[in-house]
């Protein structure tokens, strides 16, 4: 895996223009325990044929950003800042009709639970049939033929096509949910935790194959998980979030070989490397902040260990440290020059 993941960690993610470009965005959760803004101006561009990583600990604005990137964002969120574009589009200024299109066709999400929504009195054949009917007005003949190539992409033998989800494994129905996200090539696929619900073996499975699909077809994948190691090996470039806001951007193996905010390198060691030696893990103490109240100054302080008295008054912006690495802390900036937002 590792070979195939170096190969082409090198010489992608530099297309000119950015299928995604996310600018300055925020949203804000209205509720009776407290107003929280929950991504509050986050910007990040993805490039094309790019697997760009979110980690960051549970709660601190993930699914947010990939809700919103869907537009599936529903009251009592609100997105009251900032621009998101795919390939050059103004997501936030589509109607209903528009973004009916643009979802599976520019764009498809598979959740961390998809598995479960696929629907328990269709075949898996039919569901895969109904994109191609519904979507591209595609007849139910070629649309068969479709759903079997799709079904065969991941690993499924299209003998399953007459089989309903209670008849497949685990890791066959998120496959099948993967290969509908797929059946219209979407340039940007949204992974939110995909394989959290199955076990390591089958996860790391699904994971390589969904690397090998990316490469063949040239699609960019927005990967979302807490899991580090995971998005590390993934991952051509990756973004550290902390309390709804980026704390780290840099391409994957500078994460890995030289991650420069506390809380990257504390997330780092909180979790084990997929190959390689044995490690001791350290957790990261306390928990994240209460959104609806959020420490002043950096957001990590009360649980940074190299915390000063800055830290607590002044909120460190997101700054250019090293060729394609931003960070957002105090102590690191002093070698920094003004980033315009995360580095490419
Ligand atoms: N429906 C809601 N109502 C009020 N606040 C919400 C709601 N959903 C999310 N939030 C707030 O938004 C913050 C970000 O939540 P989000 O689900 O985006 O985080 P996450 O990083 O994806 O977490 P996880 O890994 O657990 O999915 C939460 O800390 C919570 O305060």
């Amino acid at each position: 895996m590792e070979t195939l993941i170096e190969r082409d960690r090198e010489d992608t993610g530099r297309a000119a223009a950015p299928v995604l470009s996310v600018k300055d965005l925020r949203v804000h959760y209205t509720a009776e325990s407290g107003n929280v803004t929950a991504v509050d101006g986050v910007s990040f561009d993805i490039g094309a044929g790019e697997v760009f990583g979110l980690a960051g600990e549970s709660g601190c604005g993930k699914s947010t950003i990939a809700n919103a990137v869907m537009r599936l964002l529903q009251s009592p969120a609100e997105i009251t800042g900032g621009s998101i574009e795919l390939n050059g589009r103004n997501l936030l200024a589509l109607g209903d009709e528009e973004l009916r299109r643009t979802r599976w066709r520019d764009v498809a999400m598979v959740f961390q639970s998809a598995m479960n929504s696929l629907n328990p009195v269709m075949t898996i054949g039919d569901q895969i049939v109904d994109v191609f009917t519904t979507h591209e007005r595609m007849p139910k003949k070629a649309a068969r033929e479709r759903a079997a190539e799709l079904l065969k992409l991941v690993d499924i033998s299209p003998d399953r096509l007459k089989s309903y989800p209670h008849q497949l494994s685990g890791g066959m129905r998120q496959r099948a949910v993967i290969a509908i996200a797929l059946a219209l090539k979407p340039s940007l696929l949204i992974m939110d935790e995909p394989t959290t619900a199955l076990d390591v073996v089958v996860q790391q499975e699904i994971m390589h194959q969904i690397k090998e699909l990316q490469q063949e077809l040239g699609f960019s994948i927005l990967f979302i998980t807490h899991d580090i190691s995971l998005m590390v090996e993934l991952s051509h470039r990756m973004a550290v979030m902390y309390a709804g806001r980026l704390v780290e951007v840099a391409p994957s193996k500078d994460m890995l070989g030289n991650p420069l905010h506390p809380y990257t390198n504390a997330l780092m060691g909180a979790f084990p490397p997929l190959s390689g030696p044995r490690v001791e893990l350290t957790g990261i103490p306390d928990a994240p902040p209460n959104m609806a109240h959020p420490p002043t100054g950096c957001r990590f302080h009360p649980r940074c260990p190299l915390a000063v008295d800055a830290c607590r008054s002044t909120e460190p912006p997101l700054l250019q440290v090293a060729a394609r690495h931003d960070a957002a802390c105090l102590l690191v900036s002093e070698q920094a020059v003004p980033s315009e937002r995360s580095s490419r």
